[in-house]
């Protein structure tokens, strides 16, 4: 998978398949929101398991009944690449099982 950065204009056309995430600077982010403290917790853990997996890893929070990601791509110098967007993707549709908004 490319490790390019993309533009701007690329990054914000391709989040609008990614509802909720946005680009703030150079990293792409989103707030999931938990029926509990623990549910939030799980889908820390399943998070962390699907970035091992990608190798790819976002900065990750853990609030009360929220799940905070923010991510770019560390060898691309901070900037957005594919990687960003593929995790993204994946965490986009593990959330939903988890209660998450
Ligand atoms: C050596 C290891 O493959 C690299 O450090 C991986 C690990 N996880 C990563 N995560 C992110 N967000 N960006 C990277 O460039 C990156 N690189």
């Amino acid at each position: 998978m490319s490790a390019e950065p993309l533009s701007k204009t690329e990054t914000e056309r391709r989040l609008e398949s990614l509802p909720g995430w946005a680009l703030e600077g150079d990293r792409i982010t989103r707030t999931y929101r938990l029926p509990s403290h623990v549910a939030a917790a799980a889908l820390t853990v399943h998070i962390a398991r699907i970035q091992e997996e990608l190798n790819h890893h976002s900065d990750l929070t853990l609030g009360y009944n929220t799940v905070v990601l923010s991510v770019h791509t560390h060898d691309a110098g901070g900037k957005v690449t594919e990687k960003d967007l593929e995790l993204a993707t994946r965490v986009a549709a593990a959330a939903p099982a988890h209660g998450a908004e």
